[in-house]
């Protein structure tokens, strides 16, 4: 009798808990089939990581603060995490920025050439009175009044860096300046490496549509979108079970939680708790994985042993392969014919990761604003040829508490007395460990030393009454340039060598974002072959 079917899920970041629970809720109805999750950390989630604060100032005032070390908020765009805001009812715990408000509108750029911050300007009149006008207008007209050239076709997997790219069409300056800082901000990484295909795939597509030009394709893809609304096309059914997610993001342009994005991962993680059907694993990581009599078989560091037929890896692409080289050399392999090693798989080790350190600081209330009503700033490649090392390397700031304010706690009769302030530098990426280091004396004093430059005080900052530092190593991969062949090779490997039981996902195979992973998860455990 063939064994009876079982999933297991390797890996409790997002991925892997929406892999786990779509698939728990695709076989809700079929009885008797197991799905395991295992985590080899305390706790699941991934980088998502979010800590209520209590802070109190000199004269008294205290709150309690949402302090977030991973990623901070969510696009509406994302239909997986609305499905998931509908399913485990997190609705009522949504708060929002509308599209209109100071933090979606005001981007700011930290420039060599300027003083304190520049605003990136969004609408016609605003470019016409900016100091980035130059670079703009130019970029712009050259991208539009481009011949027919190269284009990255979408059925070629010809690829360049994005560095490349934005030259190409809007000249040098654009690509260093507005190129770098947004792929700062994004992947933490240095444009020149990454691949465009993977990174702005909508970007090669309008350089298509446009016959060469990114600009003529958006103009293109903007009439045409007026066309399609104004004859009424309705789009193609939505598969996703949405319930009021999608008219609880109308005018939105990002959102979170009361308590922050650990809401969702948090709520995710009881769900596939509850289930019946799933068993959770944590703080036991996976040491070997092989094929026994047909089915997958994993050890853990512990010592268990997990069958099942079906596999999803939903880990990082580089712990992937220490685990299949250990298997390959680990001594079970003798246990007889039936234990076979899993073929290595390729590509696994082809791209790097960036690591961030991330550093919430707090200030008390005080009569001048500490910085100006906006997202924050990035922080564009320091020059044409790279990055120092032995600097702190910081690659942008976010002002948290212009976005969702409402996340934080104050008592009850706080009158005249102000809100602290919040703000979160990102150092490290393509710059390496911050220097002076995090852990050093020297280095609080730098931060500040920078921060006041870049927010173009005259007077120091006050003193934060909170500083907390986090360090997330290779918390980011870099889809390097020609990631999207190799990974139609790696799929198309597991494929061949795992066989249809098996899927390789997470965001080491596609997308980074928070949305990106929702889906990856989701399409495993609605495509695997059960
Ligand atoms: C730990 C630092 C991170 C940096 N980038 C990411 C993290 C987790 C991941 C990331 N950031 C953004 C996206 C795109 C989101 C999407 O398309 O849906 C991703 C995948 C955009 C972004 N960057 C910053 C913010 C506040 C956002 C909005 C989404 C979010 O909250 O993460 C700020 C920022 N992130 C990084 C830097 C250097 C930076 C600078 C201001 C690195």
């Amino acid at each position: 009798m063939p064994p009876s079917k079982s999933v297991t899920v390797v890996g409790g970041g997002i991925t892997g808990l929406s892999a786990a629970l779509h698939l728990s809720r695709r076989l809700a109805a079929r009885s008797g089939i197991r799905i395991n999750l295992i985590e080899r950390s305390e706790r699941t989630g991934g980088w998502v990581c979010s800590e209520r604060v209590h802070v109190k100032d000199r004269n008294g005032l205290e709150a309690g603060l949402l302090l977030e070390s991973g990623p901070r908020t969510l696009r509406p765009t994302s239909n997986g995490v609305l499905e998931l805001i509908h399913l485990l009812g997190l609705s009522h715990l949504v708060l929002t920025v509308p599209r209109s408000a100071p933090a979606a509108r005001n981007r700011f750029l930290r420039l060599p050439t300027a003083d304190g911050l520049t605003t990136i300007p969004t609408s016609l009149p605003s470019l016409l009175v900016s100091p980035l006008a130059k670079v703009l207008i130019p970029a712009v007209s050259r991208d539009a009044l481009q011949r027919r050239g190269k284009v990255l076709s979408a059925d070629s997997l010809e690829d360049e860096s994005v560095d490349a790219f934005l030259t190409r069409h809007f000249g040098t300056d654009f690509a260093q300046m507005f190129g770098s800082a947004l792929v700062h901000g994004i992947y933490a990484t240095d444009s020149r490496i990454l691949s465009m295909r993977a990174a702005f795939p909508v970007l090669c597509q309008l350089e298509e549509s446009g016959s060469g030009s990114v600009v003529r394709g958006a103009i293109a893809e903007a009439l045409s979108q007026k066309r399609r609304s104004q004859s009424n096309v309705v789009a193609a059914a939505e598969p996703y079970d949405l319930g009021d997610g999608a008219s609880l993001m109308n005018g939105v342009s990002v959102y979170s939680f009361r308590d922050g994005m650990q809401t969702l991962t948090d709520a995710m993680t009881r769900r596939v708790r509850e289930q019946a059907s799933v068993d959770v694993l944590q703080c036991d990581g996976v040491r070997t994985l092989k094929k026994v009599d047909g089915q997958f078989e994993l050890t853990t560091e512990s010592g268990k042993r997990i069958a099942s037929t079906h596999l999803v890896a939903a880990l990082p692409l580089p712990h992937l392969h220490r685990i299949l080289e250990d298997s390959t050399s680990s001594r079970s392999n003798n246990e007889g014919p039936q234990h076979t090693a899993l073929p290595p798989l390729p590509h696994l080790l082809a791209n790097p990761s960036s690591s961030v350190t991330v550093v919430n600081l707090v200030f008390p209330p005080s009569a001048t604003p500490i910085h100006p009503a906006g997202f924050g700033y990035l922080i564009p490649r320091p020059s044409a040829t790279g990055y120092p090392t032995s600097s702190l390397g910081m690659l942008g700031t976010v002002f948290d508490s212009s976005a969702l304010s409402a996340q934080d706690h104050y008592p009850a009769g706080n009158g005249g007395e102000g809100t602290f302030t919040k703000i979160t530098v990102m150092l490290g990426g393509p710059y390496g460990t911050p220097s002076p280091a995090p852990s050093s004396s020297a280095f609080l004093p730098a931060l500040m030393k920078a921060l006041e430059a870049h927010l173009g005080r005259r007077e120091p900052l006050p003193e934060p009454c909170l500083v907390r530092v986090r360090e997330h190593r290779d918390c980011i991969p870099t889809p390097t340039v020609g990631h999207v062949a190799r990974m139609r090779e790696l799929a198309a490997a597991v494929a061949e060598r795992w066989g249809p039981n098996a899927a390789v996902i997470g965001a080491g195979v596609g997308g980074v974002s928070i949305g990106d992973c929702v889906e990856s998860g989701r399409r495993a455990a609605y495509e695997l072959s059960l």
